[in-house]
């Protein structure tokens, strides 16, 4: 039966996934992903969308992002090849760690994945060049329900080498963390 570790993190519901490897001598064969499994670890998410992304350079900074209630989305975020630095950040008013961030490497070699509870800003900046990103989504994309934070609007320690990072237009110029109303109200 396969199986997974779950890691909690200084933020409330921002955990780490491991998914077992079963390596042998071609490679390794992991589940990446089994609904029976993850809800029988404690999340009760039902993904609807599956998304890729692909960064052709290092130092591609993608956030920060969020989808506003009633469309809100959790994600199931990891790697597929190179190596990325994810963050979250705790958007949801009235929490004790309100702005607060999270980072963690995902990697293609480490399989690590990143649970993005619904009420977190969600951004990553990859780490090597043609990096593949894969997330699930709890709900559909809406685009007018999407919101930008600008992704140096706080203090988050980005690993960029003191190197500007390749934005979107979108991301460049989206407002600073003070400057968006949050949506979600702490229970979310
Ligand atoms: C997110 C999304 C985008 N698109 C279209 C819209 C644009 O024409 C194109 C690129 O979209 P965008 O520049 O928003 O892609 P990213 O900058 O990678 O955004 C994502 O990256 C951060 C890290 C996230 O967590 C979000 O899931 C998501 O916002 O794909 C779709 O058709 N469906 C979708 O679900």
């Amino acid at each position: 039966m396969a199986n997974l570790s779950v890691e909690t993190t200084k933020l409330d519901g921002v955990r780490l996934i491991q998914p077992h490897r079963f390596g042998d001598s071609r490679g390794f064969f992991s589940e990446v992903f089994n609904l029976a499994t993850f809800h029988g670890a404690g999340f009760d998410d039902v993904f609807v969308q599956d998304n890729q992304s692909l960064s052709a350079h290092a130092g591609t900074l993608r956030g920060l992002h969020f989808q506003a209630p009633p469309r809100d989305q959790s994600k199931l975020v990891r790697c597929g090849r190179g190596s990325l630095w994810d963050v979250v950040v705790d958007f949801r008013l009235g929490s004790e760690t309100f702005g607060q961030w999270f980072g963690a490497e995902l990697s293609a070699a480490n399989g690590k994945q990143m649970y993005v509870p619904s009420g977190f800003l969600h951004g990553f900046v990859t780490l090597e060049p043609q990096t593949e990103v894969l997330y699930k989504c709890s709900d559909y994309y809406v685009p007018d329900m999407e919101g930008t934070v600008a992704w140096d609007s706080l203090d988050i320690d980005w690993p960029l080498g003191g190197r500007t990072p390749i934005l979107s237009d979108k991301d460049a110029a989206a407002p600073s963390f003070e400057d968006v109303a949050s949506p979600f109200g702490a229970l979310s």
